[in-house]
Formats: structure tokens, C-alpha cells, sequence
């Protein structure tokens, strides 16, 4: 027990594309808990590996800058192409993950995982958080804040495990089908679990 702030609780966050992760992340960092997000380290991935990305993908750079969209195009639309995608980032990603957590002395961190089950994350994790929202709902909130097509967003959604495989494996389930309010209520009864769980509180 002593040794908590050597040794930190990780717990995941998780969830299909739009289902509120990073709502949940900024409600969290709000009350002042450390948040990690997996899409941010992507994108810092990204960015060390422009060559390489460029090599790889040269139809998604316009001039000497990458269309994400374009990107995202290609690589949701072939397997083959998203898994070259994900070979050459994810090792970046996991370096520069291992990076960041030495950096924060904190007895509890989370971390936003989008593919934190397809990807077998679990190992470094002592928990993980589903949010769950229906597919219909998560297009609609996609679509009204990235402007992508319904289309897009489900081209994504198949990229990724369906959420009720998801349901079965997280240690908590936080839904997200109703307003802001319900979701805070949802997400502080979970944190009185988890702190209880690793006697936290
Ligand atoms: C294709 C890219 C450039 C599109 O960029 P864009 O800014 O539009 O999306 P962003 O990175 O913000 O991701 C938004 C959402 O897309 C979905 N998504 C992203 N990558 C993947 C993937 N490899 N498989 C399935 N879904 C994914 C997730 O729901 C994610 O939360 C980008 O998603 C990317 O670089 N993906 C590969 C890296 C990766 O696997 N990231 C996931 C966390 S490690
Ligand atoms: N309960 C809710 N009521 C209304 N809007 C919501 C709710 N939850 C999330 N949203 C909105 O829906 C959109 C998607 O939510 P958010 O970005 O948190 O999801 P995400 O899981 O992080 O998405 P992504 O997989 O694309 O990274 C955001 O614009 C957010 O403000």
C-alpha cells in the first residue's frame, strides 16, 4: 500500500468511435486526475514518422503536409493499408507512452485507449472503463462535430471490435446514451468504485 506513488493505478478508457471518451477525459482532468490520450500520442507519432508516413502513403500528403482525411480514407477502406498504418505508429506510440507515464507522480492515472481491446492494452492496466453508446447515436455525434459523413464514420466503426464484445470484457461500463449530466453522474459513481477498489479514497 505504501508504495502507491511508485507505483500507480493505470485504468483505461475505451470505447467505439463517438461513444464520449474524451468527454469523459475532460470531466476527468477537471477534477484534477492525470489523463493520457492515446489519439494525441498518434498524432505526435505521426509526426516523428513523417518520412517514413510519406514513404508509405504518398497519395495522403498535399505538398509537404498530410491530409488525415485522405489518410483516413485509404486506410479505413483496406485492411492491409491500416495495418502497415498501425505497424510503423503503434511501436512510436507505446515509446512515447512509456515516456509520458515516468513523467507523472500521480497514485491514479487514466489513459483514453481507443483500441484498447483490439490491441491487447490490457496487460499494462490494472482496469478499464467502457463508454457505451448506440452506433446511431455515436455517427450523429461525429458527424455533427468533425464533419465527416455517416459514411466515414462507419468505415471506422467496422475498423474496430463491436461494442457488446467490449461490454463483456470491461471491468466497468459507463453509459452514455443519455445528457452531460447523466454522463457526470454515471462517471463519479464508477470513481467511487475504482477508488474504493484500490483504496484510494
Ligand atoms: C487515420 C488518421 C490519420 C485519421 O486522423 P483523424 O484526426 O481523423 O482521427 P483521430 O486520430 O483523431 O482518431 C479518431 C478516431 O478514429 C478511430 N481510429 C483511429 N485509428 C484507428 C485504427 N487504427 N483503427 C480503428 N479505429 C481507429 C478511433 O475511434 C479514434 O478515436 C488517424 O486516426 C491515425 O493516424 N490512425 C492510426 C493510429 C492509431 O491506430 N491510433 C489509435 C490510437 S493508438
Ligand atoms: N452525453 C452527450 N450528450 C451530448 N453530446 C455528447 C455527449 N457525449 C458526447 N457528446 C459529444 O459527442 C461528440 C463525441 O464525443 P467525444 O469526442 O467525447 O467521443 P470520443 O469517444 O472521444 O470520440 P472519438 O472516437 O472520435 O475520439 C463530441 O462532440 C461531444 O461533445
Amino acid at each position: 500500500m505504501g508504495d502507491r506513488a511508485k507505483h500507480p493505478i493505470i485504468i483505461g478508457i475505451t470505447g467505439n468511435i463517438g461513444s464520449g471518451k474524451s468527454t469523459v477525459a475532460a470531466l476527468l482532468r477537471s477534477w484534477g486526475y492525470p489523463v493520457l490520450d492515446l489519439d494525441e500520442l498518434a498524432a505526435r507519432a505521426r509526426e516523428n514518422k513523417k518520412a517514413e508516413l510519406k514513404r508509405l502513403f504518398p497519395e495522403a500528403f498535399a505538398g509537404g503536409e498530410l491530409d488525415r482525411r485522405a489518410l483516413a480514407q485509404l486506410v479505413f477502406s483496406d485492411p492491409e493499408r491500416l495495418k502497415a498504418l498501425e505497424d510503423l505508429l503503434h511501436p512510436e506510440v507505446r515509446r512515447l507512452l512509456a515516456e509520458e507515464l515516468a513523467r507523472i507522480k500521480a497514485p491514479l492515472i487514466f489513459l483514453e485507449i481507443p483500441l484498447l481491446f483490439e490491441k491487447g492494452w490490457e496487460a499494462l492496466l490494472d482496469g478499464t472503463l467502457l463508454v457505451a453508446a448506440p452506433v446511431e447515436e455515436r455517427v450523429r455525434r461525429v458527424v455533427a462535430r468533425s464533419g465527416l459523413s455517416p459514411e466515414e464514420v462507419l468505415a471506422r466503426e467496422r475498423a474496430q471490435m463491436p461494442e457488446e464484445e467490449k461490454r463483456k470484457r470491461a471491468t466497468w461500463v459507463l453509459e452514455n446514451r443519455g445528457g452531460l449530466k447523466e454522463l457526470e453522474e454515471g462517471l463519479r459513481e464508477i470513481l467511487a468504485r475504482i477508488q474504493e477498489r484500490f483504496g484510494l479514497s
